[in-house]
């Protein structure tokens, strides 16, 4: 397949050398630098369009690639409020658009946890739920995508729970997410249920970006030759 990188900071460069060892050529590789760049990707050159850039650049790189037909994998996160606006373009241009808060495939099996845990925990209003989630010092949004997810995940399951807040503090109607910033750590989430008498926790913890990337490549492969909104419940059959 021809991927394009858009997006060639810290997951594009490990997204590039996942896709190469699978077998895959790289059509372009747009960053800040070279992005007008972006204008020569077509589906005429490119399968599938990979997208891990910014949170101020995302939006506008979706636009771009859904008006022009493409089929992307996007992974950016901090631009989600605007994601109606390219799943209507995506549709409008027979386009394909793949999105995921997190590309993991054990993330997306600790989403699934997440849940279930949650239903199980409507009704023991004994327990209090907290959610935390630590990244590297470079990262630009918070809560992180993955964190939100989580915490959608507890609102669908408990009656009562009805928003998140990004901090240690929450109302009863509230899924308090407590962020931090460390190092290098490329991604921890953990969500904690806590009585007088006990507590109960689970948690990821990705070990490098390599899980991350491989998710996305695997996306990029299984959308060649899909249209429409798509997501990782689907891809992976839950
Ligand atoms: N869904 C998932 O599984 C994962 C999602 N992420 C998310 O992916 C995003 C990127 O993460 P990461 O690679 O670590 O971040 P980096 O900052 O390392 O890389 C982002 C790259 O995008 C470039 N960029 C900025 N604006 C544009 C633009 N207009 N066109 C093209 N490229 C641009 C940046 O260039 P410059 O450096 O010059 O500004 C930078 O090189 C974040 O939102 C992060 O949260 C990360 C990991 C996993
Ligand atoms: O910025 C990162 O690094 C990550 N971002 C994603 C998020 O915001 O959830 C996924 C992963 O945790 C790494």
């Amino acid at each position: 397949m021809r991927i394009a990188l858009l997006g060639y900071g810290k997951m594009g460069r490990v997204i590039e050398q996942i896709a190469l060892d699978r077998g895959h050529e790289i059509s372009f590789k747009i960053d800040v630098a070279n992005k007008e760049d972006r204008e020569k990707i077509s589906p005429e050159n490119t399968d599938a369009v990979i997208e891990f850039s910014s949170p101020a650049s995302a939006f506008d790189n979706l636009q771009f690639c859904m008006k022009k037909g493409l089929k992307v994998v996007s992974g950016t996160t901090g631009w989600l409020d605007k994601k109606a606006e390219i799943e209507k373009l995506c549709n409008e241009n027979e386009a394909a658009f793949f999105y995921a808060s997190n590309y993991s495939i054990g993330v997306n099996l600790f989403f699934q946890l997440n849940k279930q845990l949650a239903k199980l925990m409507n009704g023991q209003n004994q327990y209090e739920v907290t959610s935390n989630e630590i990244h590297h010092t470079e990262k630009l949004d918070s809560p992180s995508g993955t964190a939100i997810t989580l915490a959608e995940g507890i609102i669908e399951g408990i009656e009562g729970k009805d928003s998140w807040v990004n901090q240690e503090i929450a109302k009863a109607n509230e899924v308090p997410i407590w962020s931090s910033r460390e190092g290098t750590v490329p991604g921890t989430h953990s969500i904690k249920y806590i009585s007088a008498v006990d507590e109960i926790e689970i948690k990821h913890e990705a070990k490098s970006r390599q899980g991350f990337a491989l998710g996305a490549v695997i996306a990029a492969e299984w959308i060649k030759d899909k249209k429409g909104v798509l997501n990782m419940d689907q891809m992976l059959g839950f």
